[in-house]
């Protein structure tokens, strides 16, 4: 069986939510997101390893928050930017787990990911794909605009898809990714399209959605709080 890691992204301040404290630290039904976020992983039972990256002056803080997850999971700091903080995580990641074979880089922000994506990601890298994102379709009618926010385009919304994470690697190539990185990006697929490398898709899911704003915190509040509430009917 090749080893699963899988690194978390939690580092970000969470300027647009604006909860006075990094955003993965902030708690939904009593927990923080990114006590959510590590259990959907480790409960999708295809993650052998996590390696979170922390705000550097909370990582003591984040480790013992942690701790009761068990020692599969580790915490670093992170870095300026996401794509910094994914950059430290990976690198951890090959001491804690040399023999790993497939990386995952999942947003501690989308902390409601269902463990059923996580394992579809997993096994579509595990059949052969070395780049893999979850996607949905786009739901509004999407405009191009110019510098003055003038409508310059609208893309055909057939061919467009809203991407999520976790997003799967073969490590290989999310090094190669990542060493060849000139400058940030929003997300590591992004990195590797620039190497002129396939990204194939699996189906996302609306409780995958990021939580960016006030609004998304109080979406998901509802969501765990309702009959829908995410995972309910894997136990987590
Ligand atoms: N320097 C950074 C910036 C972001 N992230 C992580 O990347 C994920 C996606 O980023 P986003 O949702 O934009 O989070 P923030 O950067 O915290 O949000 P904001 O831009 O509102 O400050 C989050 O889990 C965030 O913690 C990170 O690890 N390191
Ligand atoms: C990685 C990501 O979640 C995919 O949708 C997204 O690109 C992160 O973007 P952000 O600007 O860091 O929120």
């Amino acid at each position: 069986m090749v080893t699963v890691v899988a690194l978390v992204p939690a580092a970000g301040r969470g300027e647009r939510l604006g909860a006075g404290r990094p955003k993965a630290l902030v708690p939904v039904r009593g927990e923080p997101l990114l006590t959510h976020a590590v259990r959907g992983l480790l409960s999708s039972g295809s993650v052998d390893h996590v390696v979170v990256a922390a705000p550097p002056a909370e990582v003591e803080g984040v480790a013992d928050l942690l701790r009761p997850l068990g020692p599969a999971v580790h915490v670093v700091a992170g870095g300026a930017e996401r794509t910094d903080s994914v950059a430290l995580a990976l690198d951890a990641a090959l001491g804690v787990a040399p023999d790993a074979g497939i990386v995952l880089v999942h947003d501690a922000a989308r902390a409601f990911t269902p463990p059923s994506v996580v394992r579809e990601v997993v096994d579509a890298v595990a059949r052969g794909a070395s780049a893999v994102v979850p996607v949905l379709p786009v739901a509004d009618t999407v405009k191009q605009v110019d510098a003055d926010g003038r409508v310059v385009g609208t893309p055909d919304r057939s061919a467009l898809r809203a991407v999520q994470t976790p997003q799967g690697f073969t490590v290989d190539l999310l090094r190669r990714a990542h060493a060849a990185a000139e400058g940030a990006a929003t997300d590591d697929a992004g990195l590797v399209e620039r190497l002129g490398e396939p990204v194939a898709t699996v189906p996302g899911h609306p409780h995958a959605m990021k939580i960016t704003t006030p609004f998304d915190l109080a979406v998901a509040e509802a969501v765990l709080a309702g009959p829908a509430a995410p995972g309910r009917e894997e136990g987590r």
